[in-house]
């Protein structure tokens, strides 16, 4: 009893001589929240935050404190009046820089969609860049170079190869595919976000090249049986690829847990899955610590 007592009247002269010091010091009071809310204890290790750090102390108030006017006055006296009691005009530059352009790397098992959500996401959001991929494989008809793939012929992807040109590369069936890193660059230096479309070990592979300074979204169907009808659907495969995709499907969804986001491509629901994805982009925007990527 008598010891509670004692700690009630110290926590009382500790508040009295805390409290004034605090009501009077606008930066003492932020500096008190940010340790009561732990701010100072987290810091993501992405990159340089986008907000100018440190506030301006309130110097100028205890230098000449000059009376703000009275209510009666306009909007623009009042905000006058705010310059002069603050000691200096309110600036005008942003609080934020402007949004880094991302690399989002699209993935998930053949089938689900890949294909799909973006082509829908190019029509329906600007400045979105679909990389397009070099090959050495021979142009089928109807393809387009430069919008399908671009083709090189094997030396020439060689060359690519050595001279470091290729953000990832995979030799599939014989042929050469790979992601050239110049296309990357110039996108990017336009303001342009980057889409790639790997497959879930390519996507592997670019985890390992560029960590987090990538977006990497999973896409999945609803379930097994919805990804297998959808590919039975599209009619593109032979029986046997279509078994050799659904049983690759069950050891790559194993692999989400290596990826920032999933999205569920349910049947019917492209739309629905395109403007996730849309928000995931948003959301990224809007980090405090931006993604930031050199190649
Ligand atoms: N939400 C959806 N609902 C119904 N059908 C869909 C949906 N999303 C995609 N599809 C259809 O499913 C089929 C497979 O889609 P898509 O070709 O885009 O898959 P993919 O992941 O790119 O496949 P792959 O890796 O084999 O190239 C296509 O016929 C496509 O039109």
């Amino acid at each position: 009893m008598l010891l509670r007592r004692v700690y009630a009247s110290l926590a009382r002269s500790q508040r009295q001589s805390v409290l004034p010091r605090l009501v009077l010091d606008p930066s003492a009071r932020l500096s008190a929240a940010r340790t009561q809310l732990g701010f100072s204890k987290h810091r993501e290790s992405l990159g340089p935050p986008l907000m100018a750090s440190g506030c301006r102390s309130d110097e100028a108030l205890r230098r000449r404190y000059i009376p703000l006017p009275p209510d009666s006055v306009d909007k623009d006296q009042m905000l006058r009046g705010l310059e002069a009691t603050l000691g200096s005009p309110f600036s005008s530059d942003p609080y934020t820089s402007p949004a880094k352009p991302l690399i989002i790397v699209i993935s998930g098992p053949s089938g689900v969609g890949k294909d799909a959500v973006i082509k829908r996401l190019q029509e329906v959001r600007e400045g979105i860049h679909f990389v397009v991929t070099a090959t050495s494989r021979a142009k089928r008809p109807g393809e387009i170079d430069g919008k399908d793939y671009y083709f090189v012929s094997k030396e020439e992807f060689l060359s690519m190869i050595e001279r470091d040109e290729l953000l990832e590369y995979a030799l599939v069936y014989g042929e050469y595919k790979g992601i050239p890193k110049q296309q990357i660059r110039d996108f990017m230096a336009k303001g342009h976000d980057i889409v790639l479309r790997v497959d879930v070990q390519g996507a592997a592979t670019l985890r390992s090249i560029l960590g987090n300074s990538a977006v990497f979204i999973f896409l999945v169907a609803e379930s097994e049986q919805a990804l297998a009808e959808r590919l039975v659907s599209r009619k593109t495969e032979t029986n046997d690829m279509m078994l050799v995709r659904i049983a690759t499907a069950r050891v790559e969804v194993k692999c989400v847990k290596d990826f920032d986001y999933v999205v569920v491509n349910a049947e019917g629901r492209l739309d629905a899955s395109v403007k996730l994805v849309e928000s995931i982009i948003d959301a990224e925007k809007a980090r405090v610590c931006q993604r930031s990527v050199s190649l």
